[in-house]
């Protein structure tokens, strides 16, 4: 398939600081790909190179095919960005300046008038055409920054946080929004802190931290590498259960707590049926049974935090 992004060997430099350490990325067209990383991971600077707003120290990045320094133009007009701050002329109706960014990328005024009530309408904020931006409430200013993001009907959308400090409402409503864009063949890149938006969405995440990709993969994939809790109530509280950790290397730890019995496996929704099996041959008789999976927020968290420990240990030696 085809790359939206291909970015090879990328590296930004702020003086000492290495805010992109030879990234390597390929983000597939029309996928929904998430960014994800602590604070100071080096999102934003990735985001602000690939727009032209941040020139890169080394490496190489593409948009559809277009070099973002040498064929900038050509770059930045296949990309919509929603950015974190709202850098919005403040004094116009929010129409205008829809037509306003529409003719800067070379559409005709009938055209921009005609798009620009078309995404207004999309995001929901059509009746409030003529208000400044200023006078929004918190939660249009973010619609209006996805119909902005929009007016040029471009190929590679950007948002970078776009549900940042929005109501659970509007946070699903601007979910509906963006898939529904995906589904018609827009490529969209996410960067967010909210795991579980990255875990509803995105086909596949990059982690960044310190400037460097730990790992791409599905949420799904990410998942399986964590470990799940398989949690079985008995009827009556054996004396003994079967070692399941002896038997199968996914199970980690096996707790039996009167009738209760935990088994800590990876997989767990494979590992559960012969937990199942082994219990009903030895006449244990199951109550309930539930399966905890690892949320991707905790696979996140412990990956990151793994290479803050790899990190002190490379300066340590
Ligand atoms: N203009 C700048 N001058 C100096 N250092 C900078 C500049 N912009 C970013 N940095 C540094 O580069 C690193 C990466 O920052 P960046 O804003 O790209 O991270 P981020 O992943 O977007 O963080 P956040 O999630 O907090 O927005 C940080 O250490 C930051 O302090």
């Amino acid at each position: 398939m085809k790359s939206a992004i291909e970015i090879r060997d990328l590296t930004k430099s702020y003086g000492d600081v290495r805010a992109l350490d030879g990234v390597d990325l390929d983000v597939p067209e029309g996928s929904f790909f998430g960014l994800l990383g602590p604070n100071g991971a080096g999102k934003t600077t990735f985001i602000n190179i690939l727009v032209g707003l941040v020139r890169k120290s080394g490496g190489e990045a593409r948009v559809f095919g277009h070099d973002v320094e040498a064929d900038y133009r050509e770059a930045r007009d296949c990309i919509g960005l929603a950015p974190q701050e709202f850098n919005v002329d403040r004094f116009f109706p929010i129409r205008e300046v829809l037509e306003h960014k529409a003719g800067y990328h070379g559409i005709s005024q009938a055209d921009a008038k005609e798009r620009a009530d078309e995404v207004l309408k999309r995001v929901g904020i059509h009746d409030k055409r003529d208000t400044r931006f200023d006078w929004l409430s918190g939660g249009m200013k973010r619609r209006f920054m996805l119909a902005r993001a929009l007016i040029t009907d471009p190929d590679l959308l950007i948002l970078d946080e776009p549900t940042a400090g929005v109501d659970v409402q509007l946070r699903h409503e601007l979910w509906e929004t963006i898939t529904d864009l995906n589904d018609r063949g827009t490529t969209i890149l996410l960067t967010t802190h909210y795991i579980e938006e990255a875990e509803r969405l995105c086909d596949e995440v990059a982690i960044l931290d310190s400037g460097r990709v730990l790992e791409v993969a599905s949420p799904d994939e990410l998942m399986d590498r964590g470990t799940d809790d398989i949690v079985v109530q008995l009827r009556d509280p054996p004396t003994a259960v079967p070692d399941f950790a002896a038997d199968d290397d996914r199970v980690d730890a096996v707790e039996l707590d009167g009738s209760r019995l935990v088994v800590t496996a990876q997989q767990g929704g494979l590992v559960a049926p012969d937990v199942v099996q082994a219990l009903d041959r030895d006449a244990h008789e199951i109550v309930d049974l539930e399966i905890s999976r690892t949320s991707l927020e905790e696979v996140f968290v412990e990956m990151t935090r793994q290479d803050e420990g790899r990190a002190t240990m490379e300066v340590e030696q």
